[in-house]
């Protein structure tokens, strides 16, 4: 069993609120993902379900049994951090033992546990090495090796990749999520990046502010944003934003466009909307009926795809291309737009008006 779920936590340093009623229920063996800016409190919460802070209020429990009070020793997590923090005189072999040997395990055991934790790490060949040996790289993995030889009750990663240049990350990824999948263990894994959350995530908690907005399996928080900022951080590029208003069979763009309503669009008319237009459904093709007016403001190769920038009015609308895709800022075009993978935010509070039928 490896559950974790926390209720209520508050958490302030100084003036600073951290944490504001975090509540998170985290099931075991889940890939459970804490994405959120910095700043928004992902380590705070780390930390209180490790048991490293006091906590204003809120409780922690963990396999059902109330831990709030516990001592960290006596919780049964493992903490993988951003740094490495590997013993730099030992060798790899040794710093991978080092939590069996302090729980004084027989060097059989030891062995066969670093040996089967460095052949799923795929480092057997670096184990006599010593740290100063190593790349960036390596040292995460021996790092994670360290922490994954043991069996906690869940393991808790504070954000274990950050450290690493883009082509590991990207390794990285998918090694974390066959490692998971072959351990079959809980882990609760901090990130602010979003391609991190939305390719490794069971589940993603998205917090802001110290306030959880949304959880929801990455298709969930992809597709069904619940407000207006989770839509914003959640997606690269990100979704673009349109203010405007409902008119009977008419949705009226605060810059003066207008698009047939969709049917699942029930807001009351005149209340003040934004039209969340997520690139990959906007096209500068002509396609369909439905299509903004605007010109050419910009345009960002990627490689595989090509963003271009079309300013309406005095907005900017992000739409994914074709590579090939050329032309001149300011020269006039139409953007296609797929109203029924449109979203709708209410421009006050920011919430979704995407009701289920979309
Ligand atoms: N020991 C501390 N003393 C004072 N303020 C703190 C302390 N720890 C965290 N904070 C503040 O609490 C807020 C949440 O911090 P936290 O480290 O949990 O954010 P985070 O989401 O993990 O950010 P990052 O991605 O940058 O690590 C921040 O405003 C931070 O400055």
């Amino acid at each position: 069993m490896g559950t974790v779920a926390v209720q209520g936590l508050c958490k302030s340093f100084g003036k600073v609120q951290a944490l504001d009623g975090v509540t998170l229920d985290v099931p075991d063996g889940a890939f459970f993902v804490v994405l959120g800016p910095s700043g928004a409190g992902k380590t705070t919460t780390l930390r209180a379900i490790a048991g490293l802070d006091k906590l204003d209020s809120g409780s922690v429990h963990l396999d059902g049994k109330d831990a709030t009070g516990d001592a960290p020793a006596a919780r049964d997590l493992a903490m993988v951090f951003q740094n490495y923090a590997l013993y730099p005189r030992h060798t790899v072999f040794e710093n991978i033992a080092s939590p069996l040997r302090a729980r004084r395990c027989s060097s059989r055991e030891i062995a066969a546990a670093v040996e089967r934790m460095s052949r799923l790490l795929h480092i057997e060949r670096l184990l006599q090495r010593r740290p100063a040996q190593l790349s960036g790289g390596e040292m995460q993995r021996v790092a994670l090796a360290r922490a994954l030889v043991r069996s906690p009750r869940a393991f808790l990663m504070d954000e274990p990749l950050t450290n690493l240049d883009l082509k590991l990350r990207v390794e990285m990824r998918t090694e974390l999520t066959r490692i998971h999948r072959s351990l079959g263990a809980t882990f609760v894994y901090v990130t602010n990046d979003q391609v991190e959350a939305l390719s490794m995530a069971d589940q993603v908690a998205v917090l802001r502010e110290g306030k959880v907005q949304q959880v929801g399996t990455p298709t969930e928080v992809y597709e069904r944003p619940a407000n207006r900022w989770v839509a914003g951080f959640v997606g690269s590029p990100p979704i673009s934003l349109l203010a405007c208003r409902a008119e009977g069979d008419r949705l009226v763009g605060a810059a003066g466009w207008t698009l047939p309503r969709p049917r699942w669009a029930t807001a009351q008319d005149g209340r003040a909307l934004l039209l969340g237009l997520r690139a990959e459904d906007l096209s500068v093709e002509q396609r369909g009926d439905a299509s903004l007016a605007g010109e050419l403001y910009g345009l960002e190769p990627l490689g595989d795809r090509t963003v271009v920038d079309v300013r309406v009015g005095t907005e900017i609308l992000k739409v994914k291309a074709r590579p090939t895709v050329v032309g001149t800022p300011g020269e006039r075009l139409r953007v296609t737009v797929d109203l029924d993978r449109a979203h709708l935010f209410d421009a006050d509070t920011g919430l979704s008006l995407s009701g289920a039928g979309r």
